[in-house]
């Protein structure tokens, strides 16, 4: 981790485009990363379909790496608690898709993990802006969820920016997560436009060495946050 004045800057690599019949051996390959993103996908909130909870306990119980679980799933007030349970270290789940966002929220810090809350690249963050020290993070989506390998969506970052600002001037140490689309050609935008923490799927996974295509995003993010 390397951190600019009061905020970490974070990569967390997702294995959506990884080889999903060898993760532990995937997992393996990003030693470097600080959190490993695990994208949940139920065939209803978003057109493609993943893994679930087993699957994630057993990654879980296999890496040391701290696991960053998005969940692209509906109803998440009712199946995001149990991957807080299962030891996920942070848990995020759609605005659009819970009816009691700072319930699910409360419980899932009372169950350890960090909670956060993500935006579709169409939903606004406004509504949101009065909730914000009920999270440790907001994810904004910088693609249509379901799929890795997009491309990022620069009509996003005006929220980003937006979401940085409130956060600064709450004074809290509140996460901006950005996922999809991030490369060594996006991450610098995404940071100066106020993110912290990076997922990147493919970007990481097609490289030769994944571990040192993270050190370069690291770096050129941190040199983008601190240069803002
Ligand atoms: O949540 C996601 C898709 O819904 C993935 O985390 C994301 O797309 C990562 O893949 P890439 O870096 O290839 O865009
Ligand atoms: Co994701």
């Amino acid at each position: 981790m390397t951190t600019v004045p009061d905020v970490p800057i974070l990569i967390s690599p997702s294995v959506l485009n990884a080889d999903l019949a060898n993760l532990t051996d995937e997992i393996g390959r990003i030693t470097h990363a600080d959190y490993v993103h695990l994208d949940v996908m139920d065939n209803h909130f978003v057109p493609n379909m993943t893994f679930g909870l087993p699957v994630v306990e057993r990654i879980l119980a296999t890496t040391d790496v701290p696991a960053d679980v998005h969940l692209m799933i509906d109803h998440p007030d009712e199946w995001a608690p149990a991957y807080a349970e299962a030891g996920a270290a942070s848990v995020t789940f759609h605005a659009e898709a819970s009816n009691a966002p700072v319930r699910l929220a409360r419980e899932l810090r009372a169950k350890g993990a960090r909670a956060s809350i993500a935006l579709r690249p169409a939903t606004g963050v406004e509504g949101y802006l009065d909730l914000l020290d009920e999270f440790d993070m907001v994810l904004v989506m910088t693609v249509e969820p379901g799929f890795g390998g997009q491309s990022l969506i620069t009509g996003t970052l005006p929220k980003i920016r937006r979401t940085r600002e409130a956060i600064t001037a709450l004074g809290r140490d509140i996460w901006v997560q950005v996922d999809g689309g991030i490369s060594r050609d996006t991450i610098a935008t995404a940071a100066a436009a106020g993110a912290n923490m990076f997922v990147a799927g493919s970007a990481v996974y097609s490289a030769d060495d994944p571990n040192a295509e993270i050190g370069a995003l690291r770096e050129t993010a941190t040199a983008a946050y601190r240069s803002a």
